[in-house]
């Protein structure tokens, strides 16, 4: 891409991502490379490539032009030295830790995780010898007492899928890279147009570009960014040889999906202001977790970390019974996993998303009430949305 350097603005970068003279006809829009391999000039070449001698495309499993445009515009938008994508983001997420981690390590984590994050520690828990523990990181304290000489890997969310709690990614940064760690934040609730956890300390972060970054429910993909010399490395071992590449047309959807982010990222929080508001004063509704509350225990850290809210809510009624007859009621408001799109999303933690996670630590160390319920409020008019819970929460006997 040509270089921005005098640009400033988040809008102007997830924009102008690709550079716009396209090989062949300068097609504003960037080219898709549906193609799984490339022709060599000649033989001398081809050796040099692989040799990596020579730049030059040689195989779509190890880098793809379409590809690459989003990974420069991911690494530009996250300010990283380079970024690299994923067919998943739990495909960025296993190669990330793989490439931390060996048998016997220990891996610090946030007292909230995504289900199958979890589930992805357990495996290398239960057939690696990795160790891991859950940290509430609301206390330095316990987080360093939590730190071990194996220690590796210290990794968050922040906001906590699905609880939203936040985390100081600045204190955390600070103890785990005094005891030799590096710091892992998955930026998926937020995206680097609410949150940049590099410029508070991360040594890389990682996105389900399933949400927010494709931002309309039409694809599954990951993106990690960080340093050059790490994302190299990773591209030619945990990519290259575990292969979870993200494809070329979704890449380019992201691309699309990019230059509104910071439009959609707004009218997300402006919506789920309001709908937290609404929740807040409903009779039949016990708690709301949303970070864009005004009295919000951690709105100071809150306002130094984040731009903006998000566009997450999670809040409780007051029986399991009642949760069910509240997803079973929404009109608008569709009951299904995943979050991040135009479409508002209500689904239960409990035995959804988090269903994984044993029911113990779900609840004791997750905090995750069996009755929690999680909405990713999308971009519908929010009257409409309101509308539509009030009606269904009314249906609660
Ligand atoms: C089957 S549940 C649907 C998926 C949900 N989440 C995904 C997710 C991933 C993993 O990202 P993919 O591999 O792109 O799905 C990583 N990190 C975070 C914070 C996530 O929320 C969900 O509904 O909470």
């Amino acid at each position: 891409a040509r270089e921005f350097q005098e640009i400033q603005g988040f809008e102007t970068k997830s924009i102008h991502t690709a550079d716009p003279r396209s090989e062949v006809f300068g097609s504003l829009t960037v080219p898709l490379y549906m193609t799984s391999t490339y022709v060599f000039p000649n033989a001398e070449t081809g050796g040099a490539r692989f040799a990596g001698e020579e730049p030059g495309m040689i195989y779509s499993r190890i880098a793809n032009p379409t590809v690459e445009v989003l990974e420069k515009a991911m690494a530009e938008l996250e300010g990283a030295e380079a970024g690299l994508a994923f067919g998943s983001g739990m495909g960025a997420i296993s190669a990330v830790l793989i490439a931390m981690i060996k048998s016997g390590d220990h891996i610090l984590c946030s007292d909230g995780l995504y289900g199958c994050t979890y589930g992805l520690l357990t495996m290398l828990k239960e057939k690696f010898g990795v160790q891991f523990d859950l940290v509430d990181m609301a206390d330095m304290e316990r987080v360093r007492a939590a730190m071990r000489p194996e220690t590796k890997v210290v990794y968050v969310e922040t906001p906590i899928n699905p609880t939203l709690k936040v985390v100081d990614l600045q204190a955390v940064a600070d103890i785990a890279h005094a005891g030799g760690a590096q710091l892992v934040v998955d930026n998926t609730f937020m995206t680097p147009y609410l949150q940049q956890p590099l410029q508070h300390g991360a040594d890389v972060v990682v996105h389900s570009a399933t949400k927010y970054l494709g931002g309309h429910g039409d694809l599954i993909a990951g993106v990690a960014v960080g340093r050059k010399a790490f994302l190299d490395e990773l591209r030619f071992s945990t990519l290259k040889d575990i292969g979870a590449v993200m494809a070329p047309m979704e890449a380019w959807l992201i691309l699309r999906g990019i230059k509104t982010l910071s439009l959609r990222m707004e009218r997300h929080c402006e919506n789920a202001k309001k709908v937290a508001e609404f929740l807040h004063q409903h009779p039949k509704v016990t708690n709301v977790y949303f970070p864009g509350d005004e009295n919000h225990p951690q709105k100071d850290l809150i306002a130094r970390q984040m731009r903006g809210s998000g566009g997450m809510i999670a809040f409780e009624v007051e029986t399991l019974e009642g949760g069910r007859t509240l997803m079973n009621s929404v009109r608008l408001a569709q009951l299904a996993v995943s979050l991040g799109e135009a479409t508002t999303l209500i689904q239960h933690p409990a035995s959804m998303t988090h269903a994984v996670v044993p029911a113990d630590v779900r609840r004791d160390e997750m905090g995750i009430a069996d009755g929690l319920v999680r909405l990713s409020v999308g971009l519908e008019h929010p009257q409409d949305i309101i509308a539509d819970l009030e009606q269904a929460l009314a249906k609660i006997s």
